[in-house]
């Protein structure tokens, strides 16, 4: 669903990604790790035809996210570190704005508040404006909106950065429910402990160059960490 094929990307002598091939299929979690500068926002950016490519593809569903950059980001949700939405709107108000521009129609009430219910947004805070949210609220209109567009991939840049245990726990958990839709989830994250809780696989990404990739399951907290480390000497 979401693929990269030998993808490069150079500013000047910088080469941000170099060589990357990845596949996310639907129904998986991959989380990216990797240092500051590995290149983790670039492949994100990519994706979402932010910057173009030096040399490779960035396929969405089959498609090209440089020369069919529309119809690949209709199948497409990205949710960022900080979730932009309109303060002066309730969370309520901001679903229906966004989720009618992505999918072109009016959704009914009862289905936007059934949304930001499975995003685990209680329905008295879905009344409230936005600016009285904490960040992990906004992630979770963030959420129902990628819910309500239907997309058939989510692409996530450290999510969970300061998120408390509980809000991080309660994002994970969201992010399980998109995989069990058959969502293919790729997000890039510095949080170890989040990577093998919630992911199916892992990558190391160092110095634009995809280094390791691994299935969550095959390993330990304590073999990740070491693994990691090893890979950043
Ligand atoms: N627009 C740009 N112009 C020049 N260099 C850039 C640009 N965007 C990124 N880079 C460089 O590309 C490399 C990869 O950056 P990128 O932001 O993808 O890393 P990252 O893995 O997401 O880092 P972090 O964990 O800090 O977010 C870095 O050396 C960065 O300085």
């Amino acid at each position: 669903m979401l693929q990269t094929l030998g993808l490069s990307k150079h500013f000047g002598a910088t080469r941000a990604l170099d060589g990357v091939t990845l596949n996310v299929e639907p129904g998986e979690i991959y989380c990216l790790l990797g240092a500051n500068g590995a290149g983790k926002t670039t492949l994100i950016n990519v994706f979402l035809n932010f910057t173009e490519p030096t040399t490779g593809q960035a396929l969405v569903d089959g498609l090209d996210a440089t020369r069919q950059p529309l119809e690949a980001k209709r199948r497409l949700a990205y949710i960022p570190e900080q979730v932009m939405l309109y303060g002066m709107l309730s969370g309520l108000e901001n679903l229906r704005y966004f989720a009618a521009l992505a999918t072109g129609r009016e959704l009914p009430r009862d289905e936007l508040i059934r949304l930001l219910v499975q995003a685990s947004l209680d329905e008295g805070a879905a009344h409230r404006r936005v600016n009285t949210y904490s960040k992990g609220m906004r992630q979770k209109v963030g959420i129902a909106i990628a819910m309500a567009k239907q997309a058939k991939a989510l692409l996530l840049d450290e999510p969970t950065s300061g998120l408390d245990p509980k809000a991080a726990a309660e994002f994970s958990q969201l992010l399980r429910t998109a995989r069990d839709q058959g969502v293919a989830v790729l997000t890039t994250t510095h949080d170890l402990f989040h990577a093998k809780q919630t992911g199916t696989r892992i990558g190391i990404m160092r110095q634009g160059r995809l280094v390791d990739e691994m299935r969550a399951e095959d390993l330990s907290h304590t073999d990740l960490e070491a693994l990691y480390l090893e890979h950043m000497k």
